[in-house]
């Protein structure tokens, strides 16, 4: 019995996903769902419909999870909240100051439906949240520090598309290379959200856009670049599609800690990614949630959850058996 799932949003995730499924032969897709004119979405999975966004809540009895690939800015806090009415749903949420909020109101549409629910799954959210975690527990004495860079941040990057006037966009985050030697140096310094990363985006304006506007409401754009140092470059579309094809990106959760009656012992661990294509890595991570999602509502487990939340086994297609013989 492989688990079905559908495709809300077709974007760079919504064909990470599609992509991540065949790597999973548990889980098959079974519908795509746009906003858009179906017939204008050219999915690569054949025997597969694109439908009307629309039209999903029709089709709930073809889809175990759906996986809503929306962007963060302005998609999820209205789709995630709206589908876990029908669906058991998985998101990548990552407006980390906004999640509580949102944590709430899936929370809600879920439990009242009887449906399980898994927000801001990928990696940070997600493998990051989980690592900060980790390193936590265990080194409760200890400072932890997350770094992202260099590479293309696909929730700032989707915000700017959403801006008046942008025609397209990537974002780039980049650390600031003082901050990076002083912890792995094995300092501990407390550091600003200004001192440890910077942002550089690539914008493609509109025919007659106010490029003045569009760079004043990037800078400004709170939970995104308000706090930051960021610069903007306006290019044309030929020169996004030469520079800026692919979206790499990666970096690591350290954390510091101490044990011993004096804490005389020091401890380091840390977690790193590098990542060819993050909407790649971000499917694959958003895939194994759908698999724990499905497991869950098996089990009854419903309302909302976090990739906090997930027993790590029901992330894996291995059975229990199987991840004892082949794990511990
Ligand atoms: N937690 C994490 O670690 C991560 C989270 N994310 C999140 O994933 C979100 C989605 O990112 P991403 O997939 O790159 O965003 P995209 O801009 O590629 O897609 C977002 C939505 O826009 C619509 N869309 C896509 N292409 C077009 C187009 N050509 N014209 C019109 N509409 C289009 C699609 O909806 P429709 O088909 O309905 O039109 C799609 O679902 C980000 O906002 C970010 O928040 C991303 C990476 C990591
Ligand atoms: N959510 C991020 C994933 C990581 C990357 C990031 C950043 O560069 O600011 N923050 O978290 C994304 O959309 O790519």
């Amino acid at each position: 019995m492989t688990i079905r799932v559908g495709i809300m949003g077709y974007g760079n995730l919504g064909r990470g996903v599609e992509c991540a499924l065949k790597q999973n032969p548990d889980m098959e897709l079974t519908a795509v769902f746009t906003r858009r004119d179906p017939g204008s979405v050219k999915i690569l999975t054949e025997g597969v419909n694109v439908y009307p966004a629309k039209d999903a809540k029709d089709l709930a009895d073809q889809v175990d999870v759906l996986i809503l690939c929306g962007g963060s800015a302005t998609d999820l806090p209205e789709q995630t909240p709206e589908y876990a009415k029908y669906f058991n749903v998985v998101d990548s949420f990552d407006t980390h100051a906004k999640i509580p909020e949102h944590f709430a109101a899936v929370d809600k549409a879920a439990r009242e439906a009887g449906n399980t629910a898994v927000i801001s799954a990928g990696w940070d959210p997600g493998m990051f949240s989980l690592n900060r975690l980790y390193g936590s527990a265990v080194l409760p004495d200890g400072k932890d520090y997350t770094f992202w860079g260099r590479g293309v941040s696909q929730g700032h990057s989707d915000a700017i598309r959403r801006i008046a006037g942008v025609k397209d966009a990537r974002q780039y985050t980049i650390p600031v290379e003082s901050a990076l030697e002083a912890i792995r140096s094995g300092e501990t310094p407390e550091l600003t959200t200004r001192q440890k990363h910077t942002r550089e985006c690539f914008v493609v304006a509109g025919e007659g856009a106010d490029k003045a506007a569009i760079e004043k409401e990037i800078v400004t754009m709170p939970n995104y670049f308000a706090d930051y140092d960021t610069t903007v470059h306006f290019i044309s579309q030929e020169e996004m599609e030469r520079d800026h094809r692919s979206l790499p990106h990666g970096g690591f959760v350290i954390r510091s800690g101490k044990t011993g009656w004096d804490l005389e012992h020091n401890h380091v661990i840390e977690y790193s990614l590098k990542l060819d294509s993050n909407p790649e890595f971000t499917s694959s991570v958003i895939v194994a949630c759908a698999r724990a999602a499905y497991r869950m509502k098996q089990e009854g487990m419903t309302g909302c959850k976090t990739i906090l939340d997930l027993p790590p086994a029901y992330l894996s297609s291995k059975s229990g058996e199987e991840l004892r013989k082949e794990l511990l």
